[in-house]
């Protein structure tokens, strides 16, 4: 079905967990997740159940307990931290809920900074900025900070960073989560065009629409994958409790499919 046999992201038994003095919570309870080249994956799940962790961990952002991760040809947890690092630099980007933006840089120098951390040259790392910052309609506004700019604008200035390197793929993380319902719309138009251009998505969100508009979705509960196909056949993403039983999960993906199916 996939033009390549082998996965951009793999992923297998990866399990975290965050420990804070006597204190332990299992984030990621043994995931395994392929994606490949031009996939739109989006991840969704009720609050604290491990989808940021998950993003974290899969980028190499975060360190793992136990698995395996390999992303675009490289096994993450078997190099250097300062691989890792340049690794990411050269085959991930990154959006987050809340920009990340440099506030004192202007959106231009904000866009051009994963290609100057790469070795680009200034010159050509500027053309390229403004050419990306113009394809996420912009161009206009290069040379504003992004105090000057408003929520759905830098968004976008964020998501030109994102991409300004040509990344193997892009990590999302509640992309639409600081944005009205309307500028949240024109986001995800956005991010469905960049995937429609050919590039790989990985996209956690709280967001029923963003979560809806993509080809997969995986559904994450108490650390673990326990959903993960296209969003029309799958459960609706709710709020219910969970359980450390991954029986009573699946029943529950059920009884909400039911649900929704009855409607
Ligand atoms: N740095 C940390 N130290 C300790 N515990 C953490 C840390 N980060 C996350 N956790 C815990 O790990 C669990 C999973 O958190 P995570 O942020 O991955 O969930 P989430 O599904 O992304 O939640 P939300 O939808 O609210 O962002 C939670 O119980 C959280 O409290």
């Amino acid at each position: 079905m996939h033009a390549s046999p082998t996965p951009l992201l793999s992923a297998a038994g990866v399990t975290k967990t965050y420990r804070t003095g006597s204190h332990e919570v299992a984030a990621l309870r043994g995931v395994d997740l392929d994606v490949h080249a031009g996939e739109l994956v989006m991840v969704m799940g009720p609050s604290g159940n491990g989808k940021t962790t998950l993003l974290n961990c899969l980028s190499g952002l975060d360190d793992i307990d136990a698995g395996t991760v390999h992303v675009d040809g490289a096994d993450l947890f078997a190099m250097s931290d300062a691989a890792r690092t340049a690794h990411r630099a050269r085959s991930m980007g990154f959006v987050f809920q809340s920009f990340n933006l440099i506030p004192v840089l202007s959106a231009v120098e904000n866009v051009e900074l994963p290609l100057l951390v790469t070795g680009t040259p200034a010159r050509l790392a500027r053309e390229r900025a403004r050419a990306r910052l113009a394809r996420v309609g912009l161009d206009a506004r290069a040379d504003h900070r992004p105090g000057e700019l408003s929520g759905g604008e830098q968004q976008r200035v964020t998501i030109a960073r994102a991409l300004v390197a040509e990344p193997a793929i892009v990590w999302a993380d509640e992309p639409t989560g600081a944005l009205d319902s309307t500028t949240a719309g024109e986001v995800i138009e956005l991010l469905r065009e960049v995937h429609a251009a050919g590039q790989t998505l990985v996209v956690v969100t709280h967001d029923d629409r963003l979560g809806r508009s993509g080809q997969r979705l995986v559904q994450v509960r108490d650390g673990r994958v326990v959903a993960d196909g296209p969003p029309s056949s799958d459960a609706p993403a709710t709020d219910a409790p969970v359980t450390d039983d991954p029986a009573a999960d699946r029943r529950a993906v059920l009884a909400a499919v039911t649900a929704e199916t009855a409607r």
